[in-house]
């Protein structure tokens, strides 16, 4: 099997948009007619009490948990996952770290045309005819070529806080896996369906205050491509919001310590659509800067994505084509979130 990387594979599909760089957002005074969003309608204010469903890993009934949660919501809270607080709090740290630096800085390690990692906006950028009030980051493996263009002299700690970070979220992602593919029933020696290295990437996001919160947008609303996304928000603002059938957009309060985890759109497919890949977005503050680290897991590129025999209905019927990793990235990077509907059968 050929063995194509997940950066490779993003490199085939070039944003039309790699020219945009996000705006210098510290000296910019009024938010410009180019990141002013039109009201949405769907933007009405939905019940204030209602949260997604918190899981404790080391809970006896997790398998059942998270399950569940994957089947009514596609997004959990996940408490007693085992990633060191000291951890989350060093991401933020070198996070907020990069995003400081002056705009004239951060555009050294700017996405290159061709590239899928680098400063810059998000990927989703294209499809929407307003700029979003964020820059990210991406990283796919090591950060080392970028991290020396920002800091000639002292990359290192940030290097290995990425590396070390990755690290611990792959495990920790296979774990959730793993208990996922429990509540489906298949037993544990069919759950390594796709062999190593798997398809990973590291996002840093970054919403800079907004005078204007309520006319802009922090990130529009997308679903995950891959199997399961692992967010860290960090704690001292709200922005992460799900949309939920017949309730509008839920809050996601952040909770300390605890980690955001995600269905993506692959296990959506892989479950036959039991699991929902959850639209989200994040909103911006008019006093704070929101960090959110996100960490995106899926199979290698040229893995064949198809719904696991468990997951079909009585008559057998599948519900999507067989796709690779690497085709459903080509068909999103052209159709955003007409991509599922386009291989659904
Ligand atoms: C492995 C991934 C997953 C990507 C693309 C690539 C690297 C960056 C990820 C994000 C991060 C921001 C939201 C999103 C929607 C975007 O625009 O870029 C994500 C996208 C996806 O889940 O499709
Ligand atoms: O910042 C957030 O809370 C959401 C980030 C996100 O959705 C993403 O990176 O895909
Ligand atoms: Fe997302």
């Amino acid at each position: 099997m050929s063995s194509t990387t997940l950066s490779e594979a993003y490199r085939d599909h070039p944003l039309s948009l790699h020219h945009v760089i996000p705006l210098d957002f510290n000296t910019i005074p009024t938010v410009p007619d180019s990141h002013l969003w039109p009201p949405s309608d769907d933007d009405f204010p939905s019940d204030d009490r209602l949260s997604i469903p918190v899981v404790d890993l080391m809970d006896p009934d997790a398998v059942k948990l998270i399950g569940d949660a994957c089947e009514t919501w596609g997004v959990f809270h996940l408490t007693g996952h085992g990633i060191p607080l000291s951890l989350l709090e060093h991401v933020e740290v070198e996070g907020r770290q990069l995003f400081s630096l002056p705009a004239e800085q951060k555009l050294k390690a700017l996405r290159s045309p061709g590239g899928a990692t680098g400063y810059g906006v998000a990927q989703i950028s294209p499809f929407f005819p307003k700029y979003m009030w964020h820059e990210g980051f991406t990283i796919m493996g090591s950060p080392l070529e970028q991290a020396i263009q920002l800091w000639p002299d002292d990359h290192k700690r940030f290097c290995d806080v990425m590396d070390d970070y990755q690290k611990q979220m792959k495990m920790l992602a296979e774990k959730v896996i793993s208990l996922i593919m429990r509540s489906l029933e298949i037993h544990e020696e069919m759950i390594r369906i796709w062999p190593e290295p798997a398809g990973t990437a590291l996002q840093l996001n970054s919403y800079p205050s907004c005078p204007d919160p309520n006319r802009v947008m922090g990130l529009a609303p997308h679903t995950d491509s891959l199997l399961l996304t692992i967010l860290h928000q960090s704690a001292t603002t709200t922005g992460l919001q799900i949309f939920k059938e017949e309730v509008g957009w839920v809050l996601v309060y952040p909770i300390h310590g605890a980690l955001v985890v995600n269905v993506g759109d692959l296990l959506h497919i892989l479950s036959n659509a039991r699991f929902p890949s959850v639209l989200h977005r994040a909103i911006v503050s008019q006093s704070k800067h929101r960090l959110s680290v996100a960490y995106f897991y899926g199979p290698p590129p040229d893995f064949n994505v198809t719904p696991l025999v468990k997951c079909l209905n009585s008559d057998q019927m599948t519900g999507f084509l067989s796709v690779t990793v690497k085709e459903y990235i080509s068909i999103k990077a052209k159709n955003l979130e007409k991509a599922l509907s386009l291989i659904r059968i």
